[in-house]
């Protein structure tokens, strides 16, 4: 699995967290920054993030802001992208098996390191589950194309 991986500068110390916790595991991570805590903005690094998805650089992706909100918004605008903020596991577990999201956004001034870690391992194991579900993401597919649903 290649998982992309991207902060602002309130996400900076998270991310490098993600990034040493995956590396263990072997994992394959792109790091399209930010590399320090200098204030940054977060749209560059969710766009990062979504763009390598889409072009089939990475697998899923794993962005973080402070709150996770801005980061996953900015990604989310391009087409294809399903960026799911998760403050807990099940919210994560979930957004893999019932939505499909291919990014996970986390608030680095909203969870601590160990529950992020935790949020990240459930949501890089867990598969989409499809049948009912892929039909309603179609449908989110659909709204992106501009068609009436
Ligand atoms: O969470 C964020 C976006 O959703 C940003 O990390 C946050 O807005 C940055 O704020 P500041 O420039 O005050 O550090």
């Amino acid at each position: 699995m290649r998982v992309a991986l991207g902060a602002d500068h309130g996400g900076y110390e998270l991310k490098e967290a993600i990034l040493c916790h995956l590396e263990k595991q072997g994992i394959e991570v792109q790091d399209f920054g930010t590399h320090s805590k200098d204030s940054v903005d977060y749209p560059k690094y969710g766009f990062a993030v979504g763009s390598a998805i889409i072009k089939e650089k990475a697998d899923l992706g794993i962005v973080v802001c402070g709150t996770g909100l801005g980061i996953s918004m900015a990604a989310n605008k391009i087409p294809g992208i399903r960026a799911a903020v998760c403050t807990e596991t099940f919210s994560a577990r979930m957004a893999r098996e019932h939505n499909n999201a291919n990014i996970l956004a986390l608030g680095a001034r909203v969870i601590g390191v160990g529950l992020a870690l935790e949020i990240v391992d459930i949501f890089l194991k867990t598969e989409f589950s499809g049948g009912r579900h892929a039909l309603r993401v179609n449908l989110i597919s659909d709204i992106e194309r501009g068609e009436e649903i």
